[in-house]
């Protein structure tokens, strides 16, 4: 039996899971990325930059600064990338951390650029230590240092490379390490969308996949996305199904609201992992303050999807706290969940805080 361990693959029956569930979805993700800069809705202060900094590259038909995304999953990453590259001009070559075991994997890679190109790699935080050493000289210098022959033959020589970008992708900014930060001259950190921005972008995809949505029903649909486009795609396409099988083919926002019911998505967004992480904080941790370890154990989650894929949204939204002594359910998680919060919690916040 194999058993494929993905850091970020969670279950795949999970609807709002942010990873990609399949090759097949990778593909239809692919066709509803947008191309350019400008269809790529949302993240304004991140889009300013970076329209900036290219215009100014080009203009010098220089090579753009090297750029590190972070952000959850399913923000947008990849897509920013290849719009990069393309209003660049240029080619994009996309690897990634865990794929790059030996340095010569990734000279091969770097002294294969032509002038000004877009090295890609995603998941950098998984960069091995002796990949890693590689790529400062290329990123400062445009060299590389690479071992000829072996024993006491072995000599080092320098190879000089095209000028290029690298543009890091992470989920996981905290896990890289000072050095090959400080080498990035444009960090842009990815937000969660807003419902009116998921909304757009579940416009546009509805266009392209020809699939009639009214304007309720599309809101209805950005509004429980988790702030990923990811998600709002997703649902969108399961909705479609519920529509055709139980309406006309058209996305009402009753069509939506029961389509999302049925796939149990409250009208938060949340999911059964987010309930389930919420409730086992509040009924098995007393509300926190509570390990991370202990969460993960007692819903049986990796560490890791917790951290990356669950954790980020409840933070930003209000229902979990991540503080030095563990996780916190806030009263908004009480509350979401019909629970009364244990006396003494509900009138002081000092005791929510860090
Ligand atoms: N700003 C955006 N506007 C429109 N669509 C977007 C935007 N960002 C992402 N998408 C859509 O969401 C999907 C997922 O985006 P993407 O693959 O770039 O995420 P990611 O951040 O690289 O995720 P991961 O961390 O899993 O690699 C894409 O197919 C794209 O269609
Ligand atoms: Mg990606």
């Amino acid at each position: 039996m194999t058993i494929q361990t993905d850091d970020f693959a969670p279950a795949p029956q999970r609807v709002v899971s942010a990873a990609p569930a399949s090759p097949n979805e990778e593909a239809i993700e692919r066709a509803l990325r947008p191309k350019l800069l400008d269809e790529y809705v949302g993240q304004a202060k991140v889009r300013e930059q970076l329209e900036i900094f290219i215009g100014a590259a080009r203009k010098r038909k220089e090579a753009l600064d090297h750029v590190l995304l972070f952000g959850p999953p399913g923000l947008g990453k990849t897509t920013l990338s290849h719009i990069v590259a393309a209003e660049l001009g240029v080619n994009l070559r996309q690897t990634s951390g865990p794929v790059l075991e030996k340095p010569k994997d990734l000279a091969a890679l770097l002294t294969n650029l032509e002038p000004n190109d877009v090295l890609f790699i995603d998941e950098i935080h998984r960069l091995s230590p002796v990949v890693e050493e590689i790529l400062y000289p290329a990123l400062e210098d445009y060299q590389i240092d690479i071992m000829i022959g072996e024993g006491p033959a072995a000599r080092s020589i320098k190879l000089d490379l095209q000028p290029f970008t690298l543009v890091g992708a992470t989920t996981r900014a905290g896990m890289l390490t000072n050095p090959l930060r400080d080498r990035f001259g444009i960090v842009a950190r990815l937000e969660f969308y807003t419902p009116q921005e998921l909304a757009l972008i579940v416009r546009r995809s509805a266009g392209l996949l020809k699939v009639e949505a009214d304007e309720a029903g599309g809101f209805e649909i950005a509004r429980r996305s988790r702030g990923t486009p990811r998600i709002a795609n997703r649902l969108l396409r399961r909705v479609r199904d519920y529509a055709e099988v139980k309406g006309n083919g058209r996305i009402t926002e009753d069509i939506a609201h029961r389509a999302l019911a049925m796939l149990d998505v409250d009208p938060q967004g949340f999911d059964l992992m987010d309930r389930k992480l919420l409730e086992a904080v509040i009924h098995r941790f007393d509300g926190g303050p509570v390990g991370l370890d202990n969460v993960a154990a007692s819903i049986g989650e990796e560490r890791d999807t917790i951290e990356d894929v669950i954790e980020p949204y409840l933070i930003q939204q209000g229902y979990l706290q991540r503080t030095p002594r563990g996780r916190i359910a806030t009263l908004a998680a009480y509350r979401h969940l019909g629970v009364a919060p244990p006396s003494g919690r509900a009138d002081g916040p000092d005791l929510f805080g860090a």
